[in-house]
């Protein structure tokens, strides 16, 4: 199946595509690098509007969450990955396949190299991987550069070329990144150039998505996010990957006045031992209490409704390696 076969494959919302500019781009663009790299907060600055879940530690994002960056000459389709890395528990190696089937998809790659930090192994891993794609155009951005002098800037960004002519370079068929960008997610410094650079990249086409739309996955994942993001908070050193949400349900109430509508949220919270179950509840429940309001804040936020959330906690040993767990918790 062709790459443009598959695009109109997607299940894409129907749109009157008549008045479209010929010469219109769009397509899908996957953000790789090791975790921490900057590539939510970067998706974030690219969107405009949060739809990926940061954190100041490695791997939050499980899912794959697509923001919509809409201009007048192109419509690119981010999808942030999780961190690509080296499978450790089943969990990472299902991580991975995600990564490689996305990769796959999409029209280019922009992998994120932070500008204050040596390149490692990690990086080069990576790398690697991409060097397997043989016609999807890898992008290098170099992220945070507000952290480094413009000295230690012009060296990383020499690194980060010599890196891609090493590993994607012509002694392995590929003709090393495609561009090398360097860009500041949270001072909105170069944001645009990594817009156009990834933009030129795409094929001719209509858009994809309507205009406004910012993301298409299901507000129960987001929904999720925004739960987990919260109970995180403050034991990110304790729970680590240890936490999961499943959303059970979620619904309008009924007879509520039109004008203040409120919807119900039943979560559960799932985290491996007894004794994590411990920290998430907190003394009389106090940290429970505090997670179901940071949360329910972060989801009235996002629908513009109020929000009654019922969260509960369970024990699901070891659900990062027992195949069951993960496939009940969507991954
Ligand atoms: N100073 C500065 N910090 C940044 C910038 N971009 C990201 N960060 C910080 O770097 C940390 C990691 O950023 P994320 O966007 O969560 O990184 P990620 O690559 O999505 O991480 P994973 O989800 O773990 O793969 C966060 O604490 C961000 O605030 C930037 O441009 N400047």
């Amino acid at each position: 199946m062709s790459r443009r076969d598959r695009r109109q494959d997607r299940e894409a919302p129907l749109l009157d595509v008549s008045g479209v500019d010929p010469e219109f781009r769009s397509g899908f663009v996957c953000l790789v690098g090791r975790p921490n790299a900057g590539k939510s907060t970067l998706t974030n600055a690219l969107v405009g509007e949060k739809v990926a879940i940061t954190s100041s530690k490695p791997q939050t994002t499980r899912h794959t969450i697509r923001g919509i960056v809409h201009r007048d000459e192109f419509q690119l389709v981010l999808v942030d990955t999780p961190g690509l890395h080296r499978p450790r528990t089943l969990l990472g190696e299902r991580l991975n396949d995600l990564v490689a089937e996305t990769l796959n998809e999409v029209d280019a790659v922009g992998m994120c190299i932070p500008a204050d930090e040596a390149i490692g192994p990690g990086d080069r891993f990576i790398a690697q991987q991409l060097s397997y794609l043989r016609r999807t155009p890898v992008v290098a951005i170099v992220t945070k550069t507000d952290k480094v002098s413009p000295q230690q800037l012009a060296e990383q960004l020499l690194a980060v070329t010599a890196l891609g002519d090493e590993v994607i370079g012509p002694e392995n068929q590929g003709e090393g990144f495609r561009a090398v960008v360097p860009v500041s997610a949270v001072q909105g410094r170069q944001v645009a150039d990594v817009e156009t650079v990834l933009g030129d990249l795409l094929p001719e086409g209509p858009p994809l998505y309507p205009d406004g739309e910012l993301t298409d996955e299901p507000e129960a994942v987001m929904v999720a996010e925004l739960i987990r993001e919260a109970a995180l908070e403050d034991v990110r050193d304790e729970l680590p990957h240890s936490v999961a949400v499943v959303v059970e349900e979620m619904a309008p109430r009924e007879d509520r006045p039109k004008d203040r509508p409120l919807v119900d949220v039943w979560a559960s919270l799932y985290v491996e031992r007894d004794s994590q179950k411990g920290i998430i509840i907190g003394r009389k429940g106090a940290r429970l209490r505090k997670i179901g309001q940071d949360a329910r804040a972060g989801i009235e936020r996002m629908l513009g409704t109020d929000v009654y959330l019922d969260l509960r906690v369970k024990v699901a040993r070891d659900w990062q390696r027992d195949p069951k767990h993960l496939h009940r918790l969507g991954m």
